[in-house]
């Protein structure tokens, strides 16, 4: 294959094939845009490759085996003496997301956007030179630029023998043909909540170490508490309010964690360390500062509430711009820019975020949480009822959890839902479409709604007494 010195103009040139990146693609590319995307690896980007969906692909065969183990009425419905094959939970993963890379190809086909599977970075304003995968190099210029190159896992180096642990992140433990005997997670956060979930389901011995002192610790204390007790009574290990001293050992046969918790030293053994302690932008050695692209203070591509970066004609979308870490944001992300290209003016200010963290049960907010309602002085009635309350909890038995809202006293107006239960990521987005609409609470207390639904459970929770601020 050739090299290609010359360059060629396109009017979009997009770095990354993320989730708001793709759908610009195939909007400007279906509206007869020339448009070329750059991608070094995951056509579609981290959701359907290496991050959300083969996660949840993981999570559902987890819940599956524990529904098959936890009960009576369920053992009684499979075999005896089961026994979880790794391989085959993990090639079921690969047949989901082989099946998505698929579409996402048929759609670059269709909408007629290039899929150039190389790695790109500017070598000038709005010009970046792509390695390609096959060896040759090309020089795109694009009328428009797009960054969409998202986030890696953060993996501390100042930790001795961190790095030479080889510890997994997400991208590897959702490539394990074996299932670890004791894997050691460091971070309670999203990844590592619903990660340590599905692996004990598995089969594992699961330890979290986290240097927080709660799970999810930006959580109100009821939701934390009962995540905290979800995880302990599934026979999760939890290390908390620790600070890692060091590593020895080599993921995958043993690891010896040395910590310090409240002082005290502590060890704790394994044969697996997952890292999932953040993430960090992926914007080095893409030649960001050749085009004059500054980068913000946290290191994210800087963007104004329009996500234009400091050069002109060239913007950032999803992670990399700092964005909230959900792909939802990301999609949002594309509509902000592709209006913005058509001559309007979306911006990124005041939007809602709603967010579901896939443990079983579920925990999903939107809007404000109780501790941020009173940090911003908001005066609010609080409706809370126990799951137990809710009808489709009883007929399942799945009654752990909670369901709550904060109401502005003056205006009933709803400020804030969290729910922690059974189909909370749903039941919640019927919430945000109230609040989207502004309407009052008592529009969710006087809805007829489908018996017996999760989201029935809305009627109960409005028509409960509430407490005060
Ligand atoms: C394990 C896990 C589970 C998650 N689950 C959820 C979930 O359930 N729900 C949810 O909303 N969010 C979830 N997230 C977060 C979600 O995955 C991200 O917010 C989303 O994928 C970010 O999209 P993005 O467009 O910013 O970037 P990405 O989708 O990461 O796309 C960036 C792309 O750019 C490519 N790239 C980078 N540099 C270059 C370069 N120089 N040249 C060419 N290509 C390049 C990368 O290969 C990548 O494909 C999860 C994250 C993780 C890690
Ligand atoms: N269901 C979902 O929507 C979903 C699922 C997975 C990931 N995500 C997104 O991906 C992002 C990244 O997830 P994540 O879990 O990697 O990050 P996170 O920010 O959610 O959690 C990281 C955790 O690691 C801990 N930590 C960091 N450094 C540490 C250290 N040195 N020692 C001990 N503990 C340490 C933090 O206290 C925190 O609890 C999330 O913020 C979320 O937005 C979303």
């Amino acid at each position: 294959m050739e090299s290609q010195t010359q360059i060629e103009d396109y009017d979009l040139v997009i770095l990354g094939s993320g989730a708001g990146s793709k759908l610009l693609a195939w909007t400007f590319a279906g509206s007869g845009k020339r448009v070329a995307v750059i991608e070094r690896k995951y056509v579609g980007g981290s959701c359907p490759n290496i991050a959300c969906l083969p996660s949840k692909n993981l999570i559902h065969t987890a819940q599956i085996v524990s529904d098959a183990r936890r009960s009576g009425v369920f053992r009684s419905a499979c075999s005896d003496g089961f026994a979880v094959e790794m391989p085959r939970v993990t090639d079921r993963k690969r047949t989901m997301v082989k099946g998505l890379v698929d579409a996402h190809l048929a759609l670059y086909k269709g909408s007629g956007a290039e899929l150039i599977m190389g790695s790109g970075a500017f070598t000038a304003a709005k010009t970046l030179k792509v390695e390609l995968n096959d060896g040759t190099t090309r020089m795109l210029r694009g009328e428009n630029v797009i960054i969409g190159t998202g986030t890696h896992a953060k993996i501390d180096d100042h930790i001795p023998g961190m790095l030479t642990a080889r510890p997994l992140t997400h991208v590897e433990a959702l490539e394990l043909d074996v299932l670890p005997e004791h894997l050691v997670i460091l971070g309670a956060g999203y990844v590592g909540l619903e990660f340590a979930q599905a692996m004990r389901r598995l089969g594992s011995r699961v330890t979290v170490i986290d240097h927080n002192s709660h799970v999810l610790h930006h959580e109100d204390e009821d939701v934390v508490e009962g995540l905290h007790s979800l995880l302990i009574e599934e026979g999760i290990e939890l290390v908390l309010n620790a600070k890692i001293n060091g590593v020895s050992g080599v993921s995958g046969k043993s690891v010896l964690l040395h910590v310090e918790v409240l002082g005290s030293p502590m060890a704790i053994a394994g044969t697996h360390l997952l890292v999932a302690a953040g993430r960090m932008p992926n914007t080095r050695d893409i030649g960001l500062e050749t085009a004059g692209i500054e980068l913000s203070h946290e290191g994210f591509v800087k963007v104004d509430d329009r996500l234009r970066t400091t050069a002109p004609g060239v913007w950032a979308v999803g992670e990399v711009a700092g964005s909230p870490r959900f792909t939802h944001v990301s999609v949002d992300d594309f509509r902000v820019v592709h209006d913005n290209l058509l001559g309007g003016e979306r911006t990124t200010t005041g939007r809602q975020v709603p967010f579901c963290l896939f443990t079983d049960p579920e925990f999903a907010r939107v809007g404000l949480s109780e501790k941020e309602a009173v940090a911003k002085g908001f005066d609010y009635r609080l409706f809370k009822i126990p799951m137990a309350e809710v009808l489709r909890a009883q007929s399942v038995m799945e009654t752990r959890g909670f369901m709550k809202c904060l109401v502005e006293c003056r205006t009933d107006r709803i400020l804030g839902f969290s729910m922690f239960g059974q189909g909370a990521g749903d039941v919640m987005t019927c919430v945000q479409i109230t609040m989207l609409g502004g309407l009052p609470y008592t529009a969710l207390r006087d809805l007829m709604i489908a018996h017996p639904t999760f989201a029935e459970g809305l009627g109960s929770l409005f028509s409960s007494v509430p407490t005060s601020s």
